[in-house]
This record gives C-alpha cells, sequence and structure tokens, in this order.
C-alpha cells in the first residue's frame, strides 16, 4: 500500500506519516529532508539558492546526509523552499522519490506533491492541514525545544512566506489532490490526529479504486 501525505510547513503531516509507517509496518520517507539537503550543500558551499544551475548543482548527495541535524534548522527550511521551486531540482529530486514509493510491499511518504506528481496512484492521500498560528506555535516550541532562539512571529512570518512560495511555483505547487482526504489537525492532539489518519486510510484503502476520485 502506498500513503502519500501531503499538507504544507508544520501542520503535522511528518508526525502523521511516521505514525502511520508503524502501525502499517512500512517504510517511511519524509521528502522535505530531500529538499533541504539541496538547500544545505547550497548554503554550505556558499551558492545563490535563487540561482537554478547553483541549486541543481547541489542535488548529488548522499542518503547519509539526510540524517544531518542541520537539516531541522530553520534556516535550512526557508532556503528548501526557495531551491524546490526550481523545476530542474525538483526534475532531478523525483526518481528518487519514485523508487522509494513504489519499492514492493508499498511506502508512506509525506511532503507537498506526493499525491499529485510522487505517487499519483497512491491507495490513499491525504492532505492535512491547521491554521498558520497554531503551525507557528507548534513549530516555535520544536525550535526553542531544539535550542534555536527564534521568536514565534518570525516563525510565523517564516510560514506564511513558505505556504505563499510553495502554492504559487509553477511546478508541482502544494495544493489537495482531487482524491486525498483532508484532515484539519488544528485543534487535534497528536494522539486524536493519528488515530483519525488511521481510521481514514482504513477507509480509503477499502474502497473500490473507482470510487477514489470523489
Ligand atoms: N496534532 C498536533 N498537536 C500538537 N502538536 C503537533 C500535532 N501534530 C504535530 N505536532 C507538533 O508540531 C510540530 C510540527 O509537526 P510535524 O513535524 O509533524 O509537521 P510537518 O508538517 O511534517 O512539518 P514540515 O513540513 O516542516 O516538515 C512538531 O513539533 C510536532 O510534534
Ligand atoms: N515534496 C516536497 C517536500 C518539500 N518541499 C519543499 O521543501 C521545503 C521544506 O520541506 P519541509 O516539509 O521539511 O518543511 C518546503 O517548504 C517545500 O518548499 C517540496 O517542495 N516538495
Amino acid at each position: 500500500m502506498i500513503i502519500a501525505v501531503d499538507g504544507p510547513a508544520a501542520s503535522g503531516k511528518g508526525t502523521i506519516a511516521r505514525a502511520l509507517a508503524r502501525h502499517y509496518g512500512l517504510p517511511h520517507l519524509d521528502t522535505g529532508l530531500l529538499y533541504r539537503a539541496v538547500a544545505l550543500n547550497v548554503l554550505r558551499e556558499e551558492l545563490d539558492p535563487e540561482r537554478e544551475a547553483d541549486a541543481v548543482a547541489s542535488c548529488d548527495f548522499p542518503d547519509s546526509l539526510l540524517a544531518d541535524p542541520q537539516l531541522r534548522t530553520d534556516e535550512a527550511g526557508r532556503v528548501a523552499s526557495v531551491v524546490s521551486a526550481h523545476p530542474l531540482v525538483r526534475a532531478a529530486l523525483l526518481q528518487r522519490q519514485r523508487r522509494f514509493a513504489q519499492q514492493p510491499g508499498g511506502a508512506v511518504l509525506d511532503g507537498r506533491d506526493i499525491g499529485t506528481v510522487i505517487a499519483p496512484d497512491a491507495d490513499v492521500k491525504l492532505f492535512v492541514k491547521a491554521t498558520p498560528t497554531i503551525r507557528a506555535q507548534r513549530r516555535h516550541a520544536e525550535l526553542r525545544k531544539a535550542g534555536q532562539n527564534v521568536s514565534l512571529d518570525r516563525v510565523l512570518a517564516d510560514i506564511r512566506a513558505r505556504d505563499d512560495r510553495d502554492a504559487r511555483r509553477s511546478e508541482a505547487p502544494l495544493r489537495q489532490a482531487a482524491d486525498a482526504a483532508l484532515l484539519d489537525t488544528s485543534f487535534l492532539s497528536i494522539e486524536a490526529a493519528v488515530q483519525r489518519a488511521i481510521s481514514l486510510v482504513e477507509t480509503r484503502a477499502a474502497r473500490p479504486r473507482e470510487q477514489a476520485g470523489e
């Protein structure tokens, strides 16, 4: 079974995707880490994230980079949303994600374009959302816990800017696939959000394929 989980920054999609992977015994890929890895390479080489050629030159990296804690910084997330708008960067990362999705037995992937571009035939698609203010509060708490000293206002501004860039780009913009189930986590605890996700997967996976677009 392939499960696609999309949504904006800090909506809780990664938390849900990891929990679903555990629940169903499936491998999980946080595709945002791939764009963050490109961003980290750009930053380390002091390249220009706005220049497509600089970003493309940073797309070749080993899987080991995906475990680098520097990927989780606010700065890496911001630059990731700049490099991810370049069509050639998306093209360079496409096959890596498709191979992961199509491995025998299935997989769970989370990101922005899993249900629309990477795995349009996924068995189950979820689109996770929460209000910008709630997402900013969650991300702020997470960054503070990790020792990053950043104001709530700055996190909220960053989330709004990222939402805007991710939704407006021409290539694979952030949007809910027509056949994705919407899951608003704004007023759900993590446990309640995960339970809701599992019940959506159960319902959707049991449906005949012709109903999937409804
Ligand atoms: N339902 C929830 N209630 C409260 N906190 C939550 C909930 N879901 C997730 N969180 C917390 O919010 C933060 C962001 O969640 P998560 O990393 O899952 O979001 P994301 O959508 O994957 O973000 P990103 O796109 O930036 O990777 C984490 O600290 C997580 O523990
Ligand atoms: N499938 C994806 C995943 C991510 N991005 C871009 O990367 C940025 C960082 O992603 P996080 O999920 O780690 O926050 C994000 O803002 C997107 O610009 C993407 O384009 N497609």
